[in-house]
């Protein structure tokens, strides 16, 4: 052992999130034999306590307090562990809007990403993780409020659809999912990775990809929470998985996927914000599913709103406020609402590592800007027509969404993608069609890496509609058309 461990796979899969778990699964019960490599631990919902304190500093990577540099910084959350983000996602599952896919084709020349194409794949994912929309009464009152005001201003809206059947509306999603309704990764695929026979390894951090006479090798990485000690894996085929962030890192230290000068580039992200509003209601915004609402009136202009909310713990740290306007806003906790907005940005960033140290780097564009101040605009407007009494944007005092400066925003973002972008032409992107890094044989990526453009949606679907498509792709066959669900065979008869 102390000359390090050696294991033998068919594939091996680095990073258990949305892709690596989807594509690792699929591929071991299509007979592969997998090794699945993760950076973080297994964790058991038994163990999460719905604190938001406590469970940043496990379910996330650095506690949830990734951030951006650049004008204005903008907290990246990432998870880690088996399940990888979708452990600590809201839920929300979106195939990839047509529109999107049409322009890939066209931009990118990505002929085989079309919508019909795509349809089994995301039908088959749809099935594993039992995706359904949200009922009025399990969204609650907070999605109730924005479902009031996007109605009486006649704004195009509806209930979101999520992976999590048998959801109580513990309203923690964001903090590990107290009840295991949640559908994430780590408690689907991976299972069905297991019983199909396929090994996973926690704690497994991978330090390089060999690659020899221009196909892929072996996979190194550093094993064990305590005492840290060498594992290889051989293997004639390698899926890289491990997030937009740390996908193109991993390749670059590796020394694979620089030939177009595009690794680690073209990287979107979503910039989100989100207002509260002081109700008359009680709104009891934890009591339900925090994102359970959207209002997609302005989706051509590149503005989505979506439904936020948490417990008071999680609130006192969002709430726009100071001092005593703080204080007199938090003892009336019961009647906050809270919603939020994303933006589908032009602005493109960059990942790199400066000392040891990775280093992302995004600056929001004038045109980004521009919806970011539309979309808190509107978020107002939402806010007053379900009868808000105050409304509190995240915006410093005495400033208004349309002289914003970025500087004034308080961002986040949560859908990181594009650093290892599919493009037909070697020179314009890091992998093919095929989710093949050029020039490389038997090296693939199958993460928010490779998605690229932002899309408007939450990408969770669209990477594991990837990762299916990869997964029966390597196993030479087509995906296997979904069977119809209870619900759509009565339909259908
Ligand atoms: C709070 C929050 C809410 C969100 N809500 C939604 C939502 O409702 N719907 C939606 O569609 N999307 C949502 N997202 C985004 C979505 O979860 C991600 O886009 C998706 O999980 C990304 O998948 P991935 O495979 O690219 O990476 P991840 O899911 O992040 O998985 C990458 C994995 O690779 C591992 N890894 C990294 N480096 C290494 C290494 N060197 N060796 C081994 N392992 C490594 C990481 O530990 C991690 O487990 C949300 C994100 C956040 C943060």
């Amino acid at each position: 052992m102390s000359r390090g461990t050696s294991l033998v796979a068919d594939v091996c899969v680095i990073g258990a999130g949305a892709g690596g778990a989807v594509v690792a699964a699929e591929l071991a019960e299509g007979g592969a034999r997998v090794v699945l490599l993760e950076q973080g631990a297994r964790h058991d919902p038994a163990d999460f306590t719905a604190h938001p304190p406590e469970m940043l500093a496990r379910l996330y990577r650095d506690g949830g307090q990734t951030v951006t540099l650049g004008s204005p910084p903008i907290l990246l959350p990432l998870g880690r562990g088996l399940g990888g983000t979708t452990l600590v996602n809201s839920g929300t599952c979106f195939r990839t809007p047509p529109r999107v896919l049409d322009r890939w084709v066209r931009e990118f020349g990505l002929d085989g990403l079309d919508a019909a194409a795509l349809a089994p794949a995301f039908a088959r994912v749809e099935q594993a993780l039992s995706i359904a929309e949200v009922t009025p009464e399990l969204a609650g009152r907070n999605a109730e409020v924005a479902r009031r005001g996007a109605a009486a201003l006649g704004w195009s809206h509806g209930y979101l659809r999520r992976n999590a059947e048998g959801c109580v509306g513990s309203g923690v999603c964001a903090f590990g999912c107290p009840t295991g309704a949640k559908r994430d990764t780590g408690s689907t695929y991976v299972p069905r990775l297991e019983a199909a026979g396929g090994r996973v390894v926690t704690h497994a951090d991978v330090r390089r990809i060999v690659v020899e006479d221009g196909r892929v090798r072996r996979v190194e990485a550093r094993i064990g929470a305590t005492r840290p000690r060498t594992l290889t894996v051989d293997a004639d085929r390698v899926v890289v998985a491990c997030g937009t962030i740390h996908t193109p890192l991993l390749l670059a230290r590796s020394g694979i996927g620089g030939g177009s000068g595009q690794l680690g580039r073209n990287l979107s992200l979503h910039p989100a914000t989100a207002g509260f509003a002081l109700m008359d209601e009680v709104v009891d915004m934890v009591r339900g599913v925090p994102q359970s609402f959207y209002v997609d009136e302005f989706a051509d202009e590149g503005i989505v709103f979506e439904g936020v909310a948490g417990p008071p713990a999680y609130a006192a740290a969002a709430l726009p406020l100071s001092g005593r306007r703080h204080a007199e806003a938090m003892a009336r906790y019961r009647n906050l609402a809270q919603f939020g907005l994303m933006v589908s940005d032009s602005s493109r960033g960059r990942v790199h590592v400066v000392a040891g140290r990775p280093l992302i780097r995004y600056d929001l564009g004038a045109a980004d800007l521009a919806k970011v101040r539309s979309g808190l605009a509107k978020l107002e407007q939402l806010f007053l027509a379900a009868g808000a009494r105050e409304v509190y944007l995240p915006l410093p005092s005495g400033r208004r969404p349309h002289d914003a400066r970025p500087r004034d925003l308080k961002l986040m973002a949560f859908h990181p993608l594009g650093t290892a972008r599919a493009h037909r032409d070697p020179a314009l992107g890091v992998v093919d069609g095929d989710l093949r890094v050029h020039g490389v044989e038997g090296l693939h990526v199958a993460d928010g890496a490779v998605v690229p453009s932002a899309l408007g949606v939450n990408p969770q679907l669209t990477i594991m509609a990837l990762a299916t498509r990869l997964a029966f792709a390597l196993l030479d066959r087509s995906v296997p058309t979904a069977e119809p669900t209870t619900e759509e065979a009565a339909c259908r008869s």
